[in-house]
């Protein structure tokens, strides 16, 4: 492999890199990603090893030896500071981070994303060691021009929905609203790194990650999770999608989200671990300003492109509108619009998003049928009356 030169020209490295919470979604990308293209080791650490498994069997792989899985729960295992101490880097990725949790099991979703991220925190303070915090675009909440009286033309000023990393506030509902136990979770832990980098001079970079989708997001209810089980909005649409539903629209769809292909957002990812100089100190906003849509124009283009891959006509009346309380209980409660200014992270990294919103979901939705429609079938057999 030719040596990797980084941003300013300097050769890099082998790296040992701790992965905490690895067997994820976003964490199992970032293995594929480094195990492919680059020499660096990783100690990948989760509970769950099922989207990895391809990465540590069979022995023949190419990178044998470079990835190790640990399987462990960071709430409790003495073994994680010496994971720690035996890595250059540490990128933590272990949260609970699907909303339908935040407002039915807010004690949990508090404890996975402030409590359990401490010893992470400090193991890598105290052992002088390079900590990559995954945090979320959920922590500035909703926009300032949320506030504004519905017909107001300010709501059309980007000072008033666009989020910058430095400046911009984090807006949460009322105590109620137990949706934002996640999101106050994160950046209060946020807040911790950042007075970690102050008073004891740890090197940090938090990620805030704008929608982030693709292949292996979260799970199909009754497929590879609970059937009860309600995933992000990706699975969600998918699922209903896969088994001819229609589509739920949460009060309507009306909630904005910019969506960002998980290949795009994996780049930017590579570029903080491998250019240190550049990424230790900052927060940086990873996501697509140009794939804006509302939930309903998402659920749409959803729907066109199953058409096309599936090749099986869409349903007459594709969606339906639900109210938050029916989906997903008391406590609800939405961000309006989430725009990230990238102004941070071209300067420091260079980095843009390149995939369309079309493109990304033509991958992923090829992925869900060709995983997942055989078994739906299957699943839906109504077994004969013995
Ligand atoms: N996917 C996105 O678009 C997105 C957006 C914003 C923020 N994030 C953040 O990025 C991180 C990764 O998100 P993801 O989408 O890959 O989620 P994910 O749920 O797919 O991955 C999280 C992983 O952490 C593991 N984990 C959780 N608690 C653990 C514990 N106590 N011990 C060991 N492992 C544990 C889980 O088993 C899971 O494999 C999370 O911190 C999330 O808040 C993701
Ligand atoms: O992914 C992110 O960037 C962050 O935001 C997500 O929060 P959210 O975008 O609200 O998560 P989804 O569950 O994907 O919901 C997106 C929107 O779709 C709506 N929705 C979801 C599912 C569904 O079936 N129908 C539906 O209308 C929701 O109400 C919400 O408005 C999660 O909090 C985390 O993954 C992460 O912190």
């Amino acid at each position: 492999m030719t040596t990797r030169i980084d941003l300013d020209g300097r050769p890099i490295k082998p790296m040992t890199i701790c992965m905490i919470g690895a067997g994820g979604f976003i964490g199992s990308h970032l293995c594929e990603k480094l195990m492919a293209e680059t020499p660096h080791k990783v100690l990948a650490l989760d509970v769950y090893s099922d989207k990895i498994k391809h990465l540590l069997e069979p022995d023949s792989l190419p990178w044998v030896g470079r990835i190790v899985f640990h399987r462990l729960n960071i709430k409790h295992d003495s073994r994680l500071e010496g994971l720690i101490k035996m890595a250059d880097l540490s990128i933590n990725l272990a949260a609970i981070c699907t909303p339908a949790d935040y407002n039915t099991r807010p004690l949990d979703t508090i404890y996975s994303n402030f409590i359990d991220a401490l010893p992470v925190v400090k193991y890598c303070s105290d052992n002088n060691k390079r900590l990559i915090h995954f945090s979320t675009c959920e922590v500035y909440g909703k926009t300032i021009g949320s506030f504004l009286p519905k017909d107001s033309p300010l709501r059309k000023d980007p000072a008033y929905y666009v989020l910058k990393e430095d400046t911009s506030p984090c807006i949460f509902g009322s105590i109620q609203k137990q949706r934002w136990s996640y999101a106050c979770a994160k950046q209060l832990i946020e807040r911790l790194i950042y007075a970690e980098g102050a008073e004891n001079g740890l090197d940090f970079t938090i990620v805030r990650p704008f929608n982030w989708i693709g292949p292996r997001m979260d799970f199909i209810p009754g497929i590879d999770g609970p059937i009860e089980g309600v995933p992000r909005v990706l699975a969600c649409f998918g699922n209903n999608l896969l088994r001819r539903e229609p589509l739920k629209l949460v009060d309507g769809g009306e909630s904005q989200r910019t969506f960002v292909y998980i290949k795009d957002a994996i780049e930017a990812v590579l570029l903080m671990i491998e250019n240190p100089d550049r990424a230790n100190g900052h927060i940086f906003n990873v996501g697509n300003p140009n794939n804006e849509v509302t939930v309903r124009q998402l659920a749409e283009m959803m729907t066109k492109v199953y058409a096309k891959v599936s090749g099986e006509p869409s349903l007459e009346s594709p969606t339906i509108d639900v109210s938050s309380k029916e989906f997903y209980g008391e406590g609800y409660d939405d961000s309006d619009k989430r725009i990230p200014d990238m102004t941070i992270i071209n300067r420091q990294l260079g980095w843009n998003p390149k995939t369309s919103l079309w493109d990304l979901l033509e991958s992923t939705l090829t992925y869900q049928h060709r995983t997942y429609a055989e078994a739906i079938k299957k699943s839906m057999v109504k077994p004969i009356a013995s």
